[in-house]
C-alpha cells in the first residue's frame, strides 16, 4: 500500500533520514517509535509531502507520489497541535476538506454529522467555536475533519501528546475502534512506547533516522533485535555476567544480558524453583505499591535489580527481607558487543 525506498531528507548539510525504506500494508495500523529527534516526524511529512526528499522513492498504492504536491497524495493528516481552524465552528472544521473539494453542500452536512457522530461529538457542539472545546474534544474534531473526506490514509502525528493521561488511554482505544471501522491505513508517530506497543499492528523503532527494528508489538518487545531496541523499548535490568554461571544456554565471550522487570520473580529465600532457572539470593531494599503490580529493588551480590510483580503478592514486601530472584533463562535477551541479538 505504502513503500519508502531509500528515501533520503537532509536539512541542509545535515542528512535526517539516510536511506530509509519502509512498507506499510493496506489496513495496517503502523507505528513509527523512537526518541525525540530520531527523524519521526521527518520521514511522515516525507510520506505526506510536505517536506521534500533529496533522493529515493515513494509509492502509495503502487503509484508513484515522490513529485505529487501534498494535497494530490489523498491523505488524512492529524497533527499535535490538531492544527484547527480558531475562528470558525466546529461543523465548518470538520466539512472544510469536503468544502474545498466543492462538494455539494448536502453530502457535506450529511458526512459532517456521520464523522462527528463516530467521535462523539454532538449536535449541539458542532455549533460551537473551537475554544469553546476540551482539548480531548479538539482532539475528536481533529479526527473528524481528517476522515471525513474518507481518506485511503491517514497520517497521525503525536495526536494524543496534549491530553492527560486517563484520557489519552480512552483515546488510544478509540481511535483503534474508528481506524479499523473506517478501515483506514494509518501511520502513526510517536515517542511513547506503551501507545505504540497497544495501538499498533508493526511497529518500526526508529535510531538516529534508521530503523532498527520492524515488527509486531510483541516482535520489538519480546524479541528485540538490538540492545539500543531492547533499552528503549519498557524496563531492563542488566545482568551481571556471574549471575548467569548456571544457566549454560546463554551466549558468553563479552555478551550483555537484560531482562524485563516482569520477568523477575521474587519469592522466599531457600524455596522451589523450576529447574534450569538463574536464582539469586538478595535483600529487598525497596517494595512499592504500584495498583496492579508491586515495584521491587532487590539488592543482590551489590547489584540492584528490578522486578514488577503483579498479583496479590504481599510476602515480601518489607524493606530487609530475604528472598530469592528468579529468572528463566528463556526470558533472558542477550547482545554481542556490537548490540545485536544473540
Ligand atoms: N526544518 C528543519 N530544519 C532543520 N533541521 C530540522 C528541521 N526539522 C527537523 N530538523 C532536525 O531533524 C532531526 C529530526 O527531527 P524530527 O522532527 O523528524 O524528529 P522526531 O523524531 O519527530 O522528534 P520529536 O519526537 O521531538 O518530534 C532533528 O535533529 C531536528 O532538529
Amino acid at each position: 500500500m505504502i513503500s519508502m525506498q531509500n528515501v533520503v531528507v537532509s536539512y541542509g548539510s545535515t542528512t535526517v533520514l539516510p536511506e530509509f525504506s519502509l512498507d506499510v500494508k493496506e489496513g495496517e495500523f503502523f507505528t513509527l517509535l523512537g526518541p525525540s529527534g530520531c527523524g519521526k516526524t521527518t520521514a511522515l511529512r516525507a510520506l505526506a509531502g510536505l517536506t521534500p526528499v533529496t533522493s529515493g522513492k515513494i509509492l502509495v498504492g503502487g503509484k508513484d507520489v515522490t513529485r505529487l504536491p501534498s494535497d494530490k497524495r489523498q491523505l488524512g493528516m492529524v497533527f499535535q497541535n490538531y492544527a484547527l481552524f480558531p475562528s470558525m465552528s466546529v461543523r465548518d472544521n470538520i466539512g472544510f476538506g469536503l468544502k474545498v473539494a466543492k462538494r455539494p453542500q448536502k453530502e457535506i452536512e450529511r458526512a459532517v454529522r456521520e464523522a462527528a457522530e463516530s467521535v462523539d461529538i454532538t449536535e449541539e457542539q458542532l455549533g460551537r467555536g473551537i475554544s469553546e472545546l476540551s482539548g480531548g474534544q479538539q482532539q475528536r474534531v481533529a479526527i473528524a475533519r481528517a476522515l471525513v473526506t474518507r481518506p485511503k490514509i491517514l497520517l497521525m502525528d503525536e495526536p494524543l501528546s496534549n491530553l492527560d493521561a486517563k484520557l489519552r488511554k480512552r483515546m488510544r482505544e478509540q481511535l483503534k475502534l474508528l481506524q479499523r471501522e473506517f478501515g483506514v491505513t494509518s501511520i502513526y508517530v510517536t515517542h511513547d512506547q506503551d501507545e505504540a506497543l497497544s495501538m499498533s499492528d508493526r511497529i518500526a523503532v526508529l535510531d538516529k533516522g534508521r530503523i532498527a527494528q520492524v515488527g509486531t508489538p510483541e516482535d520489538v518487545y519480546s524479541r528485540s533485535r538490538t540492545e539500543g531496541v531492547c533499552q528503549f523499548i519498557g524496563d531492563v535490568n542488566r545482568l551481571p555476567g556471574e549471575f548467569l554461571k548456571g544457566a549454560t544456554t546463554l551466549p558468553r565471550d563479552g555478551a550483555r544480558h537484560y531482562v524485563r522487570f516482569e520477568d523477575v520473580a521474587v519469592q522466599a529465600r531457600g524455596g522451589e524453583t523450576p529447574p534450569g532457572s538463574i536464582v539469586v539470593p538478595g535483600t529487598v531494599a525497596y517494595s512499592g505499591f504500584n495498583g496492579p503490580y508491586r515495584a521491587y529493588m532487590i539488592e543482590c551480590a551489590g547489584h540492584k535489580i528490578r522486578a514488577s510483580v503483579y498479583g496479590t503478592d504481599r510476602d515480601h514486601e518489607h524493606t530487609g527481607s530475604a528472598v530469592d530472584i528468579v529468572i528463566r533463562p528463556e526470558r533472558v535477551m542477550s547482545y554481542t558487543e556490537d548490540g545485536v541479538r544473540c
